[in-house]
């Protein structure tokens, strides 16, 4: 439905402004077309995020945009909130230590339910109503994903936590041959153990090792929250801007979900994705704004340093419109030069850099990391 035109203004005018605006938005997304044309993108979709039934659709849509713009889309999603209303109905009380639920052999039963049966049915069905390409499968499925018993730690002091596990080994090939075949993996993220068992792993966790193992461009965790916020839950104000040293500096003073999230980051860029964005799933095609549009939000991770000129031809996040650069240093960490949204600083991404490994524990893979499959690493 189109408004009617302004007294005295023909209506071709109006309509011509209208398809002036909309051409300008399409332009903005050409150089970042061009540049992820081909690259791969593992989006973790979180629990928290999947509330709102219109979100749900824009963020279906957005996969399916993304796919039909030519970039390699892999969806891991959680599941938390699902997993709890499902224990809560069956009067069994969640327990989180270190941002991670404590999973007995009872609710391994539950989460593997959930997960598996579930939400991994609820996305593929979501994201398939918007294009055919949606193909659920769960981290034991060939062995996607391999996982090691882990404790939470808790001020300082390891938790034992039961079935919950880190992934010590990724075997990507399947997920591969999906993205060769034009499809979108959607995966769950239960996990076989090196001993046989079956493993709950956190979803920021398994995106962030599978990102690393299929050597994506991009690492996106959408969740309830606008980004890292610097003093949470005192301060709104959006850490918009982080190196991977900045961050490790700040996780130790980190609490509940964020930990799991911000150490997935790490992991990330650690493992040589260049970038890993936390953003406000809330927000309606906050992928796409993400990823087509010259404005950068939530919360980016890039590795420490790069070389200037190793660094690749790519578009600039421009600082235009933007109010000054505002430089904070952050409770607890090194963190000068940390930048704060509502700066919209310029978002130049740094090349593969890949530094000594991840702090939390080993992510090996069958496959290499550090360069995009689909781009020969140029990226
Ligand atoms: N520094 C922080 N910045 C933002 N959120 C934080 C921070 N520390 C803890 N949180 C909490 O982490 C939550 C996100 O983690 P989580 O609930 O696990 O989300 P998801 O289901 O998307 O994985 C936020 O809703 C917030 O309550
Ligand atoms: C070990 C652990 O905590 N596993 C998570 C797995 C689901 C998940 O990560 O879901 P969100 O991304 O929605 O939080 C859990 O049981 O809740």
């Amino acid at each position: 439905m189109s408004a009617a035109p302004a007294p005295g203004r023909p209506a071709t005018l109006v309509r011509g402004h209208a398809a002036l605006a909309k051409t300008q938005v399409l332009i903005e997304a050409l150089p970042w077309l061009s540049r992820f044309h081909g690259a791969t993108i593992v989006i973790k979709y979180g629990g928290h995020a999947m509330k709102d039934p219109a979100l749900r659709e824009a963020f279906a849509a957005d996969v399916v945009f993304l796919r039909y713009a030519g970039l390699r889309v892999v969806v891991v999603h959680g599941g938390g909130p699902q997993i709890t209303a499902h224990l809560n109905r069956l009067g069994v009380e969640s327990v989180f230590a270190g941002g991670l639920r404590v999973t007995t052999p009872e609710t391994m039963e539950i989460v593997r339910m959930v997960l598996v049966g579930q939400v991994n049915r609820d996305v593929v069905g979501l994201v398939n109503n918007h294009g055919p390409f949606a193909v659920g499968l769960s981290g034991e499925d060939a062995n996607l994903f391999t996982a090691r018993r882990r404790p939470a730690i808790v001020d300082g002091e390891e938790v034992d936590i039961g079935l919950v596990g880190d992934v010590v080994e990724v075997a990507p090939e399947t997920v591969t041959a999906l993205l060769d075949s034009g499809k979108v993996p959607v995966v769950a993220t239960v996990a076989r153990g090196i001993d046989g068992g079956v493993y709950n792993v956190n979803a920021d966790t398994a995106a962030a090792a599978l990102a690393a193992a299929l050597g994506a461009a991009k690492l996106v965790i959408l969740t309830d929250v606008e980004g890292l916020y610097a003093d949470w839950p005192h301060s709104d104000e959006v850490i918009s801007e982080l190196t991977a040293g900045e961050l490790a500096g700040l996780l130790p003073t980190l609490a509940s979900g964020m930990i799991p999230k911000m150490e997935a980051c790490l992991r990330a860029v650690h493992g040589g994705v260049p970038q890993a964005h936390v953003l406000d799933g809330r927000v309606a095609h906050a992928v796409l704004l993400e990823v087509f549009t010259d404005d950068g939000i939530g919360t980016l991770i890039t590795p420490d340093a790069a070389p200037a000129a190793a660094a690749p031809a790519q578009p600039a996040r421009p600082a235009a419109g933007a109010t000054a650069t505002a430089t904070t240093a952050v409770d607890g960490a090194a963190a000068a030069g940390t930048v704060l949204a509502g700066s919209v600083p310029g978002r130049l991404a740094v090349p593969n850099g890949v530094p000594d490994g991840p702090v939390t524990g080993p992510s090996t893979s069958t496959s290499a990391v550090g360069a995009d499959p689909a781009t020969g690493g140029a990226l």
